[in-house]
């Protein structure tokens, strides 16, 4: 699922038409905001904030400058992009960073929005960045928050403070005290949540904000919870007053009603998106590659820093060389396949990659995670002299090879033959960026990707 599918897909029918045109006049570009705004509105996009969209995206697409240069469509849509991209905040917003540590990080919001989860991922993100993350229990009234925390500290490699059921605003205190003693950087304060925003709740919040001065009070909200999130965000700041928000589930959201108005609502950014129910599945948010996501064109910069984060360069590099020797065997095959399985969900994925959206045959393209299972199966069930050689897999081999993985010999087949496929493009675009490389120039890779990734991906597509 890619976030904002059916907004996205509105948006771009909408752009190909005005594209198609020509040349525009005023009553071409209102009609396609009538559209736009139509849209928006079906995303379950504030209303205040689509009206006010609208005015500024039309103040400045009616204009001369605009309708009579060479490409109008082309300058509204960039209009359209860079007023989304306002819309979400303009600038990614950082974390801040307490001049003397620890840093305090208190996490807020309902129950059930993810807040336990994502307290994980960010120390998770935390660490990746070199710091020192603690996690502190002070969600007491949920025994099994405490719980939960500890198993996600564990998984994390992060240490969790815990005091069991006592007073929320001592366990704080005394988290930071800790971190401060053991010498961590960073105190990140899971706290209760409760199925509205209510009196009691609130009080406690601000007494625990009031012991330990967060840098960052972090309001946690759920995007499938579109227009309600937004009240929530809404109200959270004005009893509290927060710094940001994460906001999550947005793998399952497809409409981003959320996204595009709680920062124009409540005046505070996203600084991070959850993507999913696994510990890395938290992107710092970005609001011009939101906007350029929604637009369909891609977002390449994510996708890289997600490869940089999931391949492991030593090993590229050893990948290289053994493409230049003609070395690369299936095992080779099979540590890309496990890379790739690292960057997440392959939908999401090819959501990043400009254009993908707008192939026809890619739409109905439901990526098959079993089939990436499988083809490991296949290749776990085979000796390691066959997966160096796999010249020698002849038609009993196949055939034990197939029973062994719990597949059939037609699926061993098919994978041998991506397998030769694989080999030959890398060995072709491998000796391109030699090329390239000796004349200076760039080659068309990913940093960090390529020659890291099978370009017949996803393999098993029939
Ligand atoms: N798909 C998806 N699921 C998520 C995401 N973040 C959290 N979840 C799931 O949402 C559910 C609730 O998450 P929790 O972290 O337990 O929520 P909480 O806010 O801590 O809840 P309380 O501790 O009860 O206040 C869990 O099943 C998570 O796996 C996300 O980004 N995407």
């Amino acid at each position: 699922m890619a976030v904002f599918e059916s907004l996205s897909g509105r948006l771009q029918e909408v752009f190909r038409r005005l594209r198609g045109k020509g040349k525009l006049t005023e009553a071409d570009v209102n009609d396609a905001l009538r559209e736009v705004r139509t849209a928006l509105l079906a995303a379950d996009v504030n209303f205040r904030v689509v009206k006010d969209f609208i005015a500024r995206v039309r103040e400045r697409a009616v204009g001369a400058e605009v309708l009579e240069s060479l490409t109008p469509a082309q300058q509204v849509i960039k209009i359209v992009y860079e007023e989304l991209t306002a819309l979400m905040g303009g600038e990614h917003a950082k974390l801040s960073v307490a001049p003397k540590p620890p840093t305090v990080i208190l996490l807020v919001g309902l129950q059930g929005s993810g807040k336990t989860t994502h307290a994980g991922k960010l120390a998770v993100h935390l660490r990746k960045q070199g710091r020192r993350p603690l996690l502190v229990a002070a969600d007491v009234y949920r025994p099994a928050a405490v719980r939960q925390l500890q198993v996600l500290g564990e998984k994390a490699g992060v240490p969790v403070f815990q005091m069991g059921q006592q007073d929320p605003v001592a366990i704080a205190r005394a988290g930071v005290e800790h971190a401060r003693s053991t010498g961590l950087d960073t105190v990140i304060v899971d706290t209760a949540g409760r199925l509205h925003v209510d009196d009691e709740l609130m009080g406690e919040l601000e007494r625990i904000k009031a012991a330990v001065s967060p840098h960052e009070v972090l309001l946690v909200v759920d995007a499938m919870a579109g227009q309600d999130a937004v009240n929530v965000a809404e109200e959270f700041h004005r009893r509290l007053g927060i710094d940001g928000i994460i906001l999550t589930k947005l793998d399952g959201d497809q409409r981003g009603g959320a996204a595009l108005s709680v920062r124009a609502v409540t005046g505070r950014p996203i600084k991070f998106a959850g993507t999913g129910e696994k510990l890395d599945a938290l992107e710092p948010f970005h609001p011009e590659r939101m906007a350029s996501r929604i637009l369909g064109m891609g977002d390449v910069l994510t996708l890289i820093e997600k490869a940089q984060e999931a391949v492991d360069a030593e090993k590229a590099m050893a990948l290289a060389k053994k493409l230049a020797k003609d070395q690369y065997t299936l095992e080779d095959f099979r540590d890309q396949l496990r890379q790739m399985r690292r960057l997440g969900p392959l939908e999401q994925i090819l959501s990043m990659i400009p254009g993908l959206g707008r192939l026809r045959e890619l739409q109905d393209l439901k990526v098959d995670e079993k089939e990436l299972a499988r083809v490991e199966a296949i290749i776990n069930s085979m000796t390691v002299q066959e997966r160096r050689h796999p010249e020698i897999i002849d038609g009993s081999r196949r055939r034990r090879i197939a029973a062994g993985s719990g597949t059939r010999v037609a699926d061993v087949n098919r994978l041998l033959r991506q397998f030769e496929d694989t080999r030959r493009l890398m060995k072709q675009m491998s000796s391109m960026e030699r090329t390239l490389a000796r004349r200076g120039g760039k080659g068309p890779r990913l940093p960090g990707l390529g020659p890291g990734l099978p370009p017949g991906f996803p393999p098993g597509r029939r």
